[in-house]
């Protein structure tokens, strides 16, 4: 069994700390970096600190050095911190795990770009139920594209700073294409005023930010008489860094490629 050594990206954050956690449990994983911004408080400190007991890895902010060695990156930052931890993984050839949301089209492209040289799971979210989500949100969409109002609705903490979620975005696209639309002409971000009636094929999102809500979406499909509500709620980040470990043990025989959590658990 070769160790997978992993570097954590944004270790002092609320993923952070729940990768921090899952690696440490992971048999076949080894904490080999744990990074941090250069003004983060944390720098310097031992990461095991941040679950409970010491590991001697300290949290540096110089990733091009402690990528040194690092098989693999778990990166749940910032879309710039995601890509400046890109060009140095392209160079050091350690493959990425990445679960940062709020790219722009060209941000992807660049994901995509590197992907040539360095294997990369990208993916808006990495909870197995989430997942399984988009695969019944497919075979609902298909039977449901006449008739039927879709609405997206998502709720998470008060610190999330992107919205719609990605997860919300990757609901619409896994919609529009099921249903041959296209996201970017139907999609309705919230509404205010005199809004007129619903046109029929436009996809609605609405976004919730309160509390410590860790992450819910529903996707409603709203007809006459009846209407079809399919709802996934996390209520522990585990979820997702659990699905990151599962990524991470997909990609250890991969030397290049851009993957996503449905290759990840062969739901493709
Ligand atoms: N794919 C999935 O399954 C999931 C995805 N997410 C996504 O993960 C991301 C992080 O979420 P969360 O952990 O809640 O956020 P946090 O703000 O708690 O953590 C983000 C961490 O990244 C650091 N960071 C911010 N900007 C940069 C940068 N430019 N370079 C390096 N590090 C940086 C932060 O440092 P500092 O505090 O100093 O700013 C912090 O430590 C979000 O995009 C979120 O949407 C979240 C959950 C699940
Ligand atoms: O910021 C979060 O917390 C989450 N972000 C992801 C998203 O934007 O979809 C996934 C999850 O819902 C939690």
């Amino acid at each position: 069994m070769t160790i997978q050594k992993i570097a954590i990206a944004g270790s002092a954050g609320r993923m952070g700390q729940a990768l921090l956690d899952a690696v440490t449990q992971a048999g076949d994983m080894q904490l080999c970096a744990a990074l941090e911004q250069n003004d983060s408080p944390y720098l310097d400190k031992d990461s095991g600190e941040l679950i409970g007991s010491s590991n001697g890895i300290r949290i540096t902010h110089n990733y091009v050095s402690a990528l040194v060695g690092c098989h693999q990156i778990i990166d749940f930052t910032r879309p710039a911190g995601t890509l400046a931890h890109l060009a140095a993984c392209r160079e050091a050839g350690v493959k990425m795990i990445v679960g940062t949301t709020g790219f722009s089209t060209t941000e992807k492209e660049m994901l995509k770009a590197a992907s040539k040289d360095i294997a990369i799971v990208f993916a808006p979210n990495m909870s197995v139920g989430v997942n399984v989500t988009f695969k019944l949100l497919e075979i609902a969409a298909k039977v449901l594209n006449q008739g039927y109002d879709i609405e997206i609705i998502e709720a998470h903490h008060r610190h999330k700073i992107d919205a719609p979620s990605g997860t919300a975005l990757r609901m619409g696209e896994v919609i529009a294409e099921a249903t041959n639309r296209d996201l970017k002409k139907v999609a309705i971000y919230g509404r205010e005023g005199v809004t007129g009636e619903r046109a029929d094929d436009t996809i609605g999102f609405s976004t919730i930010r309160a509390g410590d809500i860790v992450g819910e979406h529903t996707a409603m499909f709203a007809g006459t008489g009846e209407r079809i509500e399919i709802v996934h709620k996390a209520s522990s980040r585990m979820t997702f860094a659990m699905g990151a470990i599962r990524a991470v043990r997909f990609l250890k025989d991969k030397p290049n490629g851009l993957f996503d959590m449905q290759d990840v658990l062969g739901l493709r």
